[in-house]
């Protein structure tokens, strides 16, 4: 894998936020994205459409600008998130461990997942809100057995109390740098005409030969 250090482009990774309404994407997004202010408000405000935040990591010597796209889960909204589905390289796949249908739904997302973004691509999967033990009504087991299925990692969180979100995060984005580094699944080779420079050609991102964006 190419080591990026200080000096050089980050490389951009595109991850999707997905599940079903209130879960809490937004508010994991913005533990994560928004350190030290509070991810979880009183108020529910629902995501109208799709919003996206930049984070800045550093992991095993590479610097990775992670592309955050939150989706509505609202089923009216489910053709314009799903739409944004394409072209990702991960997905963070959340239900709420006091909301049955929502864990439910999973199965239904993943097909979403895959249909739009390819068998390949990286998933994890998040119980959220497991700071509400007592309103629990899907057992960590039940969470972690359908991670097995599907052959991805899982973790219960909690956004209001910054629980296990950064290694979430973490682990999704270095499974996501070891696919690239191994295979570059996303990224196809092209040679301009006149210089004779080789150019990876990521979406819609150009990347040089060391896979880092140009515009990073
Ligand atoms: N107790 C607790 N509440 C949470 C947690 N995460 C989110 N919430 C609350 O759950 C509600 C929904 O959270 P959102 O982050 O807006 O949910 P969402 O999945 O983005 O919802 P949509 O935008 O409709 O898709 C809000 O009132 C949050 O404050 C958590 O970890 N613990």
């Amino acid at each position: 894998m190419a080591v990026l250090g200080q000096g050089q482009p980050a490389l951009l990774v595109k991850v999707v936020m997905a599940g079903e309404s209130c879960v809490g994407k937004t508010s994991i997004v913005r533990s994560y994205t928004e350190p030290g202010a509070p991810a979880c408000s009183s108020s529910y405000l629902a995501t109208i459409g799709i919003d996206f935040k930049v984070k800045p990591i550093m992991l095993n010597d590479t610097r990775v600008k992670l592309q955050i796209w939150d989706t509505a889960g609202q089923e009216r909204f489910h053709t314009l998130s799903t739409s944004y589905f394409r072209g990702a390289q991960g997905f963070v796949l959340v239900y709420d461990i006091t909301n049955m249908d929502s864990f439910q739904g999973i199965t239904s997302w993943m097909k979403d997942i895959h249909e739009k973004a390819g068998d390949e691509v990286d998933v994890i999967l998040l119980g959220n809100k497991c700071d509400k033990e007592s309103e629990r009504v899907v057992p960590k087991r039940k969470g972690e057995k359908l991670a097995w299925e599907h052959g991805i990692h899982f973790f219960e969180t909690s956004a209001k109390d910054n629980v296990n979100i950064e290694d979430a995060f973490s682990l999704l984005t270095k499974e996501i740098l070891e696919k690239v580094s191994s295979e570059c699944a996303y990224c196809e080779e092209v040679t301009c005409r006149w210089t004779k420079q080789t150019f990876y050609v990521q979406q819609s991102n150009v990347l040089s030969k060391d896979h880092s964006c140009l515009f990073g």
